[in-house]
Order: C-alpha cells, then sequence, then structure tokens
C-alpha cells in the first residue's frame, strides 16, 4: 500500500493551484530541491485527477523511443486458402509489431503522466513532448509507418518534477517546454508540514517528532550540506521501532542522529572516538534547538 498523503495547509494550496491548471488543459512542473515532496505531491495530485497514472522517472540514457515506443520484432502472418478442394493458395506477410512507450500510452488513452525528475532525460529526447503539449499531438513519424501522428486524448495531463539544484546527471530545462509548462517554485516544507509527515511517517507523538525537525531544520539552515526531510523520517522511524525517546539524554538518540546525520556536519576526517563524536553532536544538537525556539 502506497504511504498515506498528509495533507497540510502548505500542501492544500498547491494541490489546489495545481488542479485548477491541469484541468485547464496545461501541465504543471514542480521544480525544487531533494525531498521536498515534489513526487509525493505530484502523485497524489495524479490520483485526484481521477486517470489512471502513468510514471515515468527522467533518464539520462533514454532515446525518444523508451518515451513513445517502437518496434519489437516482427510478426509473420500465413493464410492458407483450400476453398476450391483441388486448388491451394498460400499467401504469407511480415510486419514489424509496434508497442506503445508509456507517453503514447498517456496520450492514447487519457492518463495522467507523472514525469519524476525530467531533466535527467535529454533535452532533445523530452522534444516528443513538445507538440503533446502546444498542438495535443505526438508526433510518431520518425519511428513508426502506419499512424504517424496521434491526436492526444482530452484527458490527457503531465506533471513534471524536477531539482534545479542538482548537478550531476542533469540537463538545463530547454526554454521550449519551459514555455509550455506553469512551474511552480517549491522552496521548502514549513515546519507544520515537515512534522506532519515525520509523525505521520514514523508513528511517533507530534512533540517528539517536532523535536526531530527542529534538529534537522536547525542543521539544514547551518550547514552547507543540507540533511532533507528523509532524514528526520528515518531518525524518527528508528526510535518508533523500540519506543526510544528523542531526548539530547538518550545516548540512543544521540547515536542514531550521529549516523544517519553526523557526515553532513562533520567533515574533516576525525580522528576522534566515538563518545567524543556524541559530545561534538550533543553540542551542536543543543545549539540548533536553542536557535529554533528563538
Ligand atoms: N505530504 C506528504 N505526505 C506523506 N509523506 C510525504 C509528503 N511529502 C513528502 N513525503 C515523504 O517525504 C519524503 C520526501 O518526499 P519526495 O520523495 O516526494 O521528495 P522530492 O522532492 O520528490 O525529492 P527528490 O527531489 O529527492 O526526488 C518521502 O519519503 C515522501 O514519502
Amino acid at each position: 500500500m502506497p504511504d498515506a498523503f498528509i495533507e497540510t495547509a502548505y500542501f492544500k494550496d498547491l494541490m489546489n493551484r495545481a488542479v485548477l491548471y491541469l484541468q485547464a488543459g496545461y501541465a504543471v512542473h514542480f521544480c525544487g530541491p531533494a525531498g521536498t515532496g515534489k513526487t509525493a505531491l505530484a502523485m497524489h495530485i495524479a490520483e485526484l485527477l481521477g486517470r489512471p497514472v502513468v510514471t515515468l522517472q527522467g533518464n539520462d540514457e533514454y532515446k525518444p523511443s523508451d518515451l513513445v515506443g517502437g518496434n519489437s520484432g516482427m510478426r509473420r502472418r500465413k493464410v492458407l486458402d483450400n476453398y476450391v478442394h483441388s486448388v491451394w493458395k498460400a499467401e504469407e506477410a511480415m510486419d514489424s509489431v509496434w508497442y506503445d512507450g508509456r507517453i503514447t500510452h498517456a496520450c492514447r488513452n487519457g492518463y495522467t503522466l507523472v514525469y519524476d525528475d525530467f531533466t535527467r532525460s535529454k533535452p532533445e529526447t523530452n522534444n516528443v513532448l513538445l507538440a503533446v503539449l502546444q498542438e495535443r499531438t505526438l508526433d510518431l513519424s520518425t519511428l513508426q509507418k502506419g499512424e504517424t501522428k496521434l491526436s492526444v486524448h482530452p484527458d490527457f495531463s503531465v506533471i513534471f518534477t524536477s531539482n534545479p539544484s542538482e548537478y550531476a546527471g542533469v540537463h538545463i530545462l530547454q526554454d521550449a517546454l519551459k514555455d509550455r509548462v506553469i512551474t511552480i517554485p517549491i522552496r521548502g516544507l514549513d515546519r507544520e508540514s515537515e512534522v506532519a509527515i515525520v509523525s505521520g511517517r514514523s508513528g511517533l507523538p507530534w512533540r517528539e517528532a517536532a523535536r526531530i525537525v527542529d534538529i534537522i531544520r536547525g542543521i539544514r539552515r547551518n550547514s552547507v550540506k543540507k540533511p532533507s526531510i528523509r532524514a528526520s523520517i528515518m531518525v524518527a522511524t528508528i526510535l518508533a521501532t523500540r519506543g526510544f525517546k528523542p531526548l539530547s539524554e538518550n545516548p540512543v538518540f544521540l547515536q542514531v542522529l550521529m549516523d544517519v546525520i553526523g557526515s553532513e556536519i562533520f567533515y574533516e576526517s576525525d580522528d576522534v572516538s566515538n563518545n567524543q563524536l556524541l559530545e561534538r553532536i550533543r553540542t551542536e544538537l543543543e545549539k540548533y534547538i536553542s536557535e529554533d525556539r528563538k
């Protein structure tokens, strides 16, 4: 069963805006840093639209045929005609077998396409989407002999996600595509949403989830590396498994934090014992907790 989506005021606002634009026939693009809930939000909105959902994960190796479809093998057809009993007539034909790629499948049937991290695919691969978004036709002429233009089903819609701060393995979003979608920037989760998600996903009570979230948010604000909500969910889930409390005097809590996010705080190759590291993380934590109370 997929994880239940937690709707806070922050998410409701984004959902209402996105559903409005999608129902008016425009594609929506959530653009923001890692772990800010873009994929979860896109999938939830896709489900709200009430159409089957097709997902696609951007990939640098993709060619247009990986998205649109292609020919896989040949089909041989043989007809033997013995209508006049003394005469045998044989007819043989070979033709290629076309299979729909995910985009074609969604366009043909009016499904909702969630194209996650789509800037990981090359711009020339994503170009097949330009006419889909602008003219609502899918051009298959370079790939298929028979059907060359597919009229896009009126219920077809697309939700894109991308992370502009990722520098490895992503491509610049081409202007032509940028021009055809409504980009909603996702700057980061608000505290209420983050606590609600961490509490909901781990089962920890609100106050305990809030303590973990405040620490991670403090580190995110102050360190070069930015631990995302995934770190908070991890710490909370581990504590909840054995009923441990997120208190700074609890050595298990400090050790779990150390293991999950220690590498985000300490850079130097620390030639110190685990106890010294734990002491340091305790000092760090106190700083973040008190900063958050200000
Ligand atoms: N509203 C929500 N309800 C429940 N869980 C959520 C919600 N938003 C985010 N999450 C959880 O937070 C984590 C990060 O969310 P998600 O994967 O959607 O982020 P993302 O912005 O797509 O990240 P990335 O750019 O790294 O792919 C996931 O474990 C996800 O299930």
